[in-house]
Parts: C-alpha cells; sequence; structure tokens
C-alpha cells in the first residue's frame, strides 16, 4: 500500500510535488495537502482528487510522510502547532524549505525525528528541477527512497552526506536558475544591439540555453570538450569565448556561488535565532 504523504502548505512548491507524484502514478488518494485557503483546497480536490483540510494536525494524524512547504519565516509557528501531532505519529519529516536545519525543523517539532531536507529549485514547477537532499541519523534506507520518490517527481535528485554542502547546492542549483535567467536577458540585449527583433533574439537565446543542456546530459563528452567542439580554430566562437574567459567569467562564477553560499550560511542563523530551545 502507498505510503501515506501529507502536505503542509499547498502553494507553488507542494502542488508541483503532489502533481508530478500523481502524473507518475502515485495515488491521489493517499495524499493530504492543507491551507489556510478553502477556495485552494475545493479547487485542488476537485482537480487532483487529493484529501484537503485546513487542519494540519488533523492532516498528520495518519501521515507516513509530512512534507513541509509553508515559507521559512511562519515555519516555527507551523512546526509548533504540529508537535503534539507529530510526536504522537512520528512520520519522516521532509522539509523543502530554504535556511532552516534540520535539527531545527525537529527542535520545533519536539525532538528525536527522521527528517530529510530539500533544496529544491523553481524550474520543478515544470518537473525539470534539480533538488539536493539530506538525511539526519535517524532516517531509515526505506525513508530515503521515499524521499527520493517525492522529489525525482519533479526533477533529478541529489543526496549529500553533510548538511552544509546543502549551501553548495543552493549556490549551484537552489539560485542557479536565476543565472541562466540572468544569461538569458543579457544574451537577448546583446542579440538587439546587433539588429535583431527582441521576441527573436529572446526565443533563439531560450532554445539554445535548451538544445545545449540536453545535449550536454545526452552526450558521452564533458561540456567543455562540447564547446571545444563548437569553436573551430580561427573561427567566432573562439573569439568570443576568449572575450568571456578574458572578462574574468570564471572568476565572476566562483564569487558569486562564494556570496550566494555564504548568504545561506547567515540565513539559516537568522532563522535558527528564533530557536525555542537553543
Ligand atoms: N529553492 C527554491 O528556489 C525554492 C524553495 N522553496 C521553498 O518551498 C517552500 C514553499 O514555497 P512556495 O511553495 O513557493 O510558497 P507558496 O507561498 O506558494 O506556498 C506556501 C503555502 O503555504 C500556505 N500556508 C500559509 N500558512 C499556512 C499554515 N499555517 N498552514 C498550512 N499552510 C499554510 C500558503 O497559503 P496562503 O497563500 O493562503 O497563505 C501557501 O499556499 C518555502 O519554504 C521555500 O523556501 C520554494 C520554491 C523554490
Ligand atoms: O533566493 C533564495 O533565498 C531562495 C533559496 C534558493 C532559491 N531561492
Amino acid at each position: 500500500m502507498a505510503s501515506q504523504v501529507t502536505f503542509i502548505g499547498a502553494g507553488n512548491m507542494a502542488s508541483a510535488i503532489f502533481g508530478g507524484m500523481i502524473d507518475n502514478g502515485y495515488p491521489a488518494t493517499a495524499i493530504t495537502a492543507t491551507s489556510p485557503d478553502a477556495e485552494r483546497l475545493t479547487a485542488l480536490a476537485a482537480e487532483r482528487g487529493i484529501h484537503t483540510t485546513d487542519d494540519n494536525a488533523a492532516a498528520v494524524a495518519e501521515a507516513d510522510v509530512v512534507v513541509l512547504a509553508v515559507k521559512p519565516q511562519i515555519m516555527r509557528e507551523v512546526c509548533e502547532g504540529l508537535r503534539d501531532a507529530v510526536q504522537a505519529r512520528r512520520p519522516l519529516i521532509v522539509s523543502v524549505a530554504a535556511g532552516l536545519t534540520a535539527e531545527t525543523l525537529d527542535t520545533w517539532l519536539g525532538g528525536d525525528l527522521a527528517v530529510v531536507r530539500c533544496m529544491p529549485n523553481t524550474p520543478s514547477l515544470v518537473g525539470a528541477g534539480a533538488s539536493g537532499l539530506y538525511a539526519n541519523a535517524r532516517v531509515s534506507d526505506a525513508q530515503r527512497e521515499l524521499a527520493t520518490t517525492l522529489l525525482e517527481a519533479v526533477g533529478i535528485v541529489e543526496w549529500v552526506d553533510d548538511e552544509a554542502l546543502l549551501e553548495a547546492v543552493t549556490a549551484v542549483s537552489g539560485s542557479g536558475p536565476a543565472y541562466f535567467f540572468l544569461v538569458f536577458e543579457a544574451l537577448e540585449e546583446a542579440g538587439v544591439r546587433l539588429g535583431l527583433p527582441a521576441a527573436t533574439a529572446r526565443r533563439l537565446a531560450l532554445q539554445t540555453g535548451l538544445g545545449a543542456a540536453t545535449m550536454a546530459q545526452r552526450s558521452e563528452h564533458d561540456p567543455a570538450q562540447l564547446r571545444r567542439n563548437v569553436m573551430s580554430p580561427g573561427g567566432t566562437t573562439e573569439r568570443a569565448i576568449h572575450s568571456l574567459e578574458d572578462g574574468g567569467l570564471r572568476e565572476l562564477f566562483a564569487d558569486a556561488t562564494e556570496a550566494c553560499a555564504a548568504r545561506a550560511r547567515e540565513m539559516a542563523a537568522e532563522l535558527g535565532e528564533s530557536t525555542p530551545n537553543r
């Protein structure tokens, strides 16, 4: 029988994950989602066939997995409201919230729980996500598999064995979609400067990004080799790549990801400061 999965919060990230699960054949009747928004719950029940309720604690009573999918700023209040129900049931806790450590969540929920912490990214909303996952010591192999199944419903999953590495995951893939969006913006602007209509430049830039990523995923060659394959000696790409390298592109990415990871650490400290038992 399928594990009972309860989503606390039925917003973008939660609906992407349970939508992906259902599309992959997971029984909708084994899924419950909660929200304070009654209209949203009615629509979700009708469209997806899942159970819905505005009572978080009741939704946890029979759950095998509880996915915490509310904003980090309200997570403490939500967890404290769930504490008794979670301690009575002791389900696997899966959090997709940015910046909150497994230990902080465990403390807010009363302690001694199996907690999986995820860093997803927004392309999960179109089934092309990339998530980094970390499990605390209480998570069993079967629970790891379950967490993998949930997050693989919206993309690829990479496990890290040190929670601090989720900062690196944030720097590469959590925040990463924004880097590529910036590149698309810059490429479109550059195309317009060279005379292309904006719509044409955008379509060409986006399709090129999609094509390059698809090709790199399918190829037996690494991205460096694929890049060299485009760079005919003495040709146009060579000039462009030299210009990007001379402009310090690699160093810019190193600096940007360092800054991102540093901010992830700061945010964890800021959000963790409100931990009751610290
Ligand atoms: N790495 C990344 O890029 C991403 C990370 N995330 C993480 O995912 C989490 C959810 O984000 P996202 O889905 O975008 O946010 P949304 O605002 O779309 O979803 C949060 C949902 O929680 C509901 N909610 C508010 N209060 C409660 C409550 N007390 N009990 C139950 N539900 C409640 C909200 O309802 P209402 O709107 O009515 O208040 C809303 O539907 C965040 O913690 C975020 O950090 C998400 C997206 C990407
Ligand atoms: O920018 C942020 O803080 C969040 C975390 C990763 C992506 N968005």
